[in-house]
């Protein structure tokens, strides 16, 4: 990473290009350099720290942003927002109407209408912020929610936003640790290593000599987390009561998660505590590595943590010019996030290839403690017992534990959704496991949610995405990775090492055995199954009475015989007092229309005649 300033005493902080950017997360030999330098320590930190700074106001394309400031006007917001959000809805209304487009609507002619949207949103996300831009990276894991393109354009959202002055990190430094930057800083590189949307990464050097990089808050951020979440609850509430978007959607529920996630993300001693966690779960393996936390030098908008460079793990061309096995590094990828699912249940939500380097040794670091996800030990449990209820083909079982879990909100009629299940299961489970794909198997599942009335829950989401993304990153290292075939000796583990809920195979075969002698001594298994599914609603019971239907029937004709007689009559009357009156050409209308019902009156009056005479 260069450091560089053309003018020591009052240098100015440059965005980050987007070439610069870019390369970042391109193979870069410059990586190797990086790793030299972690090893002989002698990379130059400016001495002198800077006085004066302008804060950059434009971004990487030379576009001022408006939200890129530390007070934010609640009116300005508002109106961009709904502005938005109402330009969304249009935008949609007209994208589905097949007049507003000469070339008609072909499905392709569709798709590409869809995608246009899709850029649009994504630009638009990055117009109005950090709170918009994180929503729209949390949304690029909901497939359940939203459209393949859209979810596909979100997943392209990163945020390449402008680095915010020095004088502005100076200030935060100093109202949050009580202290100068010089105070506590032997020096501190004015010249962000990194900026995203919500913070900056700068490298620093503690007096006592510790190399370290400093994670600065973008100021004014809790404030315009306030004024856009306050905001974005008033569109939530319209949403949910919309009647044709509401139906069958919790999103205020959505709105809830998306608001505790992007809270957590902007506490940066959460961020410290989960990193020391992470770190403690994995203190018996020396192949993964994380930055340590210095807790005298954090606070919620500062954090300092132990300088610990490495190969970002899609710069393939460096890893293997520093002579690392890309083939063990998916692997290691692969058995790090096992480990963190099935033997801590505290997982690293996000793990793009900006978030996980290498270090000279071919051990793997983590970065961004930020969003974590966790599993409890009962969701282990349930998770299991999914497992089982896939490994068997039950889609009674695996919609059971999915309720279970909380990923499937029990409905009124759960027999689509099990029946959904179960074609999944009999379909993708063709394949042996260990051959199925990560994200082919949450695009099924996705799309058996998408348009139904239930949604996953956030960590659910999580998994499936962290899962996806690790094997995307296995596979742009191996092209012969298969993270199914990692993750079965896990999961055999866990099954026969008496971790599982039921103390292993064997227990859950015996407790089938069991079960299946019960239900012999018993009813009938598939009767015990049927009750059950009456039980819960799943089958509804039509009686049909030919006797009754032909009463109703008879009722239903005898009312409308009813309102025929009186139209007829009233006509009839009026019709009669029109022509007393001279009034012949009205008094023939009226008399057309008594006609008219007359002639209903008849032809009902048969039809009934008829319905008698059946048997
Ligand atoms: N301890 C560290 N040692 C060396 N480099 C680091 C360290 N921590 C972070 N970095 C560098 O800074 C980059 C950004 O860090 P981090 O992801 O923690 O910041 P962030 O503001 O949460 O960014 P984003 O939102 O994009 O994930 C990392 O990709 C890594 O290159």
């Amino acid at each position: 990473m260069s450091v560089s300033s053309n003018d020591s005493s009052s240098p100015s902080v440059e965005p980050v290009t987007p070439e610069q950017s870019e390369q970042r997360d391109r193979p870069n030999l410059s990586d190797v350099t990086e790793l030299k330098a972690l090893s002989s320590a002698d990379h130059r930190i400016p001495e002198s720290l800077p006085r004066r700074r302008k804060p950059p106001e434009v971004s990487y394309s030379g576009k001022a942003y408006r939200w890129n400031r530390e007070k934010y006007s609640r009116q300005r917001r508002f109106i961009d927002i709904w502005a938005f959000v109402l330009k969304l809805m249009g935008a949609r209304w007209l994208y589905t109407k097949s007049w507003s487009y000469r070339g008609g609507v072909s499905d392709a002619k569709k798709a590409a209408r869809r995608q246009a949207l899709a850029i649009w949103i994504r630009e638009t996300l990055l117009d109005l912020g950090p709170t918009f831009i994180k929503i729209g990276q949390l949304f690029s894991t909901r497939a359940d929610l939203f459209a393949a393109e859209f979810v596909e354009e979100l997943s392209k959202l990163q945020d390449r936003v402008p680095a915010f002055s020095y004088e502005q990190v100076a200030t935060i430094i100093q109202q949050d640790l009580g202290k100068s930057i010089e105070e506590l800083y032997r020096s501190f590189d004015p010249i962000p290593l990194a900026a995203a949307s919500l913070g900056q990464v700068h490298r620093a050097q503690l007096h006592s000599g510790e190399e370290v990089v400093v994670k600065v808050q973008r100021p004014g951020l809790r404030k315009l987390f306030e004024i856009d979440l306050q905001i974005l609850k008033g569109i939530t509430r319209y949403f949910q009561n919309h009647p044709e978007w509401g139906k069958g959607r919790d999103w205020l529920g959505i709105y809830e998660e998306c608001c505790k996630i992007l809270w957590e993300e902007v506490d940066y001693l959460n961020e410290g505590r989960n990193a020391d966690s992470f770190r403690r779960n994995f203190r018996g393996e020396d192949w993964v590595h994380v930055p340590r936390v210095y807790w005298r030098y954090a606070s919620p908008r500062v954090l300092t943590l132990e300088y610990m460079p490495g190969i970002k793990i899609s710069h393939y061309d460096a890893l293997e010019a520093a002579g690392l096995d890309r083939k063990e590094l998916a692997q290691l990828g692969a058995k790090a996030y096992l480990h963190q699912l099935l033997n801590d249940g505290f997982f690293h939500a996000d793990p793009h290839p900006g978030n996980i380097a290498v270090n000279p040794d071919g051990g793997l670091i983590f970065y961004d403690f930020g969003m974590m996800g966790q599993i409890k030990p009962v969701t282990r449990e349930k998770l299991l017992d999914t497992f089982f209820g896939i490994a068997q083909k039950d889609g009674d079982r695996v919609v059971k534990s999915l309720i279970e879990l909380g990923a499937l909100s029990p409905a009124d009629d759960m027999g689509p959704i099990r029946r959904s299940v179960q074609f999944m299961l009999d379909h993708f489970m063709d394949k042996p496991f260990e051959e199925q794909s990560v994200g082919a198997i949450s695009d099924d599942l996705y799309e058996i949610a998408y348009d139904q009335p239930f949604r996953f829950p956030a960590t659910f989401t999580f998994v499936m995405r962290a899962f996806s993304t690790l094997e995307g990153v296995g596979k742009g290292l191996d092209p012969d990775f298969n993270f199914m075939e990692v993750a079965k000796p896990f999961a055999m583990q866990l099954m026969t090492n008496g971790n599982s809920p039921d103390g292993g195979l064997l227990n859950e075969l015996s407790r089938q055995a069991a079960q299946v002698g019960t239900t012999a001594f018993g009813l009938p298994r598939r009767i015990e199954d049927t009750l059950d599914k009456l039980e819960r609603g799943d089958i509804r019971v039509r009686v049909r009475s030919t006797e009754t239907d032909r009463i109703l029937r008879r009722i239903s004709g005898v009312n409308m015989g009813t309102n025929y007689t009186l139209l007829a009559s009233a006509f009839t009357v009026s019709a009669t007092i029109l022509l007393v009156n001279h009034l012949y050409w009205i008094a023939g209308i009226v008399a057309v229309a008594a006609v008219v019902s007359g002639i209903a009156l008849i032809r009902l009056m048969m039809k009934l005649d008829r319905f008698d005479r059946m048997p």
